[in-house]
């Protein structure tokens, strides 16, 4: 079983609109709602391509209970803690000739007591489960080091843990040695502290986490691809263009197919092209965090993973 943890989850909120302009008044054609945050979006690819999943973090308010009759609905099971606070929203604007703009609301305050529940729930999943993805960022009261301790006990416990955040809580948990981290390009820069433009310095970042003791890492380039070391070893993934609809959410479409082919023995390469075909996947659907199947099996055919000598 694959475990999930999402600590800040929201209801993404998806408008569709005609034209957009800031300081102006704007009507929405289309609304949708999705069970969100990036934990939650592993969570639902991953059981759409066939893989059981526990998903945990904190829920509460009207928010949080929409959020828990989704994740029913989907066949995960719910190990989300229930708090006084509000579940936030996040909402994307896009369109035909309007590019998707997301405004991310902070997330509740989360208390020692919540923690206390959320700490039992975690000690749980390690034991049920054989990969653990964290995923996002962190709702308030919670320090930007928290990743550090989750990936220490499953260090501890030989369960392999794969994060995918930003900021400060990625720069942080670089030094408790995840199993697995997938920076983007934006990320990445914040994360060294300086420019990639060429694929020399995407070299040199990933032999760096490589260095630091991070046994799988992958910079993800959106269209462009992937670039990855595991165990050392240097991978350039790359796939035939396509006609994106809604790319939010390809990133954690890809660490869901990562976690996914890691609980099922694939082995490097044939794990990289699985996740790169659900990234893709999720690109080509208007849903945030959805996949489909036959899709992702028609794609991972066309990916191309070299090894860099
Ligand atoms: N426009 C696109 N066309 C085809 N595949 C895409 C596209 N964008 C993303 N993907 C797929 O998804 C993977 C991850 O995408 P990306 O690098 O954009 O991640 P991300 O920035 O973490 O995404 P997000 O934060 O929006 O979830 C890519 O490696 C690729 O396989
Ligand atoms: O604020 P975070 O946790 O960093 O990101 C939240 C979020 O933008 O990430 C997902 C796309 O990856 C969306 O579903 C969600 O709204």
């Amino acid at each position: 079983m694959i475990g999930t943890i999402t600590l800040n989850p929201s209801v993404d909120i998806r408008y569709t609109v005609e034209e957009f302009s800031i300081g102006s008044v704007t009507r929405v054609k289309q609304v949708e709602r999705t069970a969100g945050g990036k934990g939650l979006n592993v969570s639902r690819v991953a059981t759409l391509v066939g893989e059981q999943v526990q998903a945990a973090g904190f829920l509460g308010g009207a928010s949080g209970d929409f959020i828990r009759s989704e994740i029913k609905k989907s066949d995960i099971f719910d190990a989300f803690v229930q708090i006084q606070g509000e579940t936030r929203s996040c909402h994307n604007i896009m369109g035909e000739s309007v590019s998707s703009t997301e405004l991310l609301e902070p997330g509740p305050y989360i208390d020692s007591q919540a923690l206390e529940v959320f700490h039992q729930t975690y000690e749980r999943m390690l034991s049920e489960c054989k990969v653990i993805t964290a995923s996002g960022s962190l709702p308030q009261g919670i320090p930007q080091t928290y990743y550090n301790q989750l990936i220490t006990k499953a260090n501890e416990k030989g369960v392999r843990f794969l994060l995918d955040t930003s900021g400060e809580s990625l720069k942080a948990a670089v030094a408790a040695k995840p199993f697995f981290l997938k920076p983007n390009h934006e990320e990445l820069e914040i994360l060294i502290g300086k420019k990639v433009s060429s694929e020399q310095d995407i070299h040199e970042a990933l032999q760096m986490l490589s260095d630091k003791g991070i046994s799988f890492c992958v910079i993800s380039m959106g269209k462009k691809g992937s670039m990855a070391i595991v165990d050392g070893e240097k991978y350039r993934v790359t796939f035939p263009a396509v006609q994106a609809v809604n790319t939010v959410g390809s990133g954690d479409s890809f660490v869901a197919g990562i976690a996914v082919a890691l609980s099922r023995g694939y082995n490097a390469e044939e794990t990289l092209a699985f996740a790169s075909a659900c990234g893709t996947a999720n690109a080509l659907e208007s849903q945030t965090g959805f996949v489909q199947q036959e899709t992702v099996d028609f794609l991972k055919q066309q990916v191309k993973v070299e090894k860099i000598i």
